[in-house]
């Protein structure tokens, strides 16, 4: 089942076209990340597949329908970069992975222990349960964006859509984060997600789309980050290339395992 499909699409802005003629799937169970050059045009692309931004020309399908047609947005779960700053909620934790559950609102509304039990496990997910009751203003960036992740997965849904996900955040939190993505991916989700640095998501990702100059550069195994290595054509490995070594600046003591 072909989850997310992108098919000749051309989008712009203005008259002035931004995307040209891209097409790739996103498979039920698969992790896709769209990476590329600020400018590029992921965000365009995301956001022509979520429905915020109009196609001039091509064919989007959401779970097999026709995105114009596709109603089941409950099944869709947008984490988008930042929970912004300075909104003035004082709203705790809870409360923000909570309103993740309105889309599954309707003549089908769960029962409330269904909502908090959901909430619990969203967190849990994420390792924040603890910070339920805490203001969100409290927590740091990356906490911050595990908080985004869980009002995503309590909804629920089939497919997770999140742009830049772990930009700007702290080590343990990208762990954190890379950790909740992997179980969500293991109980059948799908995943699109746009990056610049994969870090600890890398071992996750099944295909990269490189966008470049809104046009597809290169579908395949994720290219190598670091500076020209990430360009698009750049997609081999090198033999020279020394693995870094796993948790050498990212691991807390109280993450490393006992044995
Ligand atoms: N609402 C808009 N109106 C007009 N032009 C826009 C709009 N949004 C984006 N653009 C332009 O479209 C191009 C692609 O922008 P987009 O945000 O999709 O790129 P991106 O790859 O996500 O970049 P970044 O990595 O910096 O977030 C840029 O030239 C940008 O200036």
């Amino acid at each position: 089942m072909t989850v997310v499909s992108v098919s000749h699409a051309a989008v712009g802005y203005d008259g002035r076209e931004i995307l040209h003629d891209v097409s790739f799937e996103v498979g039920a169970g698969e992790v896709v990340a769209i990476l590329g050059a600020n400018g590029s045009g992921k965000s365009t692309l995301i956001r022509t597949i979520l429905g915020l931004t109009p196609l001039t020309r091509g064919e989007i399908d959401l779970f097999g329908t026709p995105r114009r047609k596709f109603k089941d947005w409950a099944r869709i779960g947008y984490v988008p970069q930042r929970l912004g700053a300075g909104s003035g909620v004082p709203a705790t934790v809870g409360e923000v992975v909570a309103s993740g559950r309105l889309a599954r609102g309707g003549i089908f509304r769960l029962p409330r222990t269904a909502d908090k039990t959901a909430v619990r496990d969203a967190l849990t997910a994420v390792g924040l349960l603890d910070r339920i009751n805490d203001p969100v203003t409290t927590l740091s960036g990356g906490q911050q964006q595990r908080t985004l992740i869980a009002r995503a997965l309590a909804g629920k849904p089939d497919l997770l859509v999140l742009d830049e996900p772990t930009a700007g955040v702290d080590a343990a939190s990208q762990e954190a984060f890379a950790a909740a993505l992997g179980r969500f991916q293991s109980t059948g989700g799908s995943i699109l997600l746009v990056a610049h640095e994969l870090g600890p998501l890398r071992p996750l990702i099944d295909r990269a789309v490189v966008v470049h100059e809104g046009r597809i550069a290169h579908v395949g195994p994720p290219p190598e980050p670091a500076g020209h290595h990430a360009e698009p054509d750049h997609d081999h490995v090198h033999p020279h290339a020394v693995p870094q070594p796993t948790g050498i600046c990212v691991a807390p003591t109280d993450r490393i395992a006992a044995n």
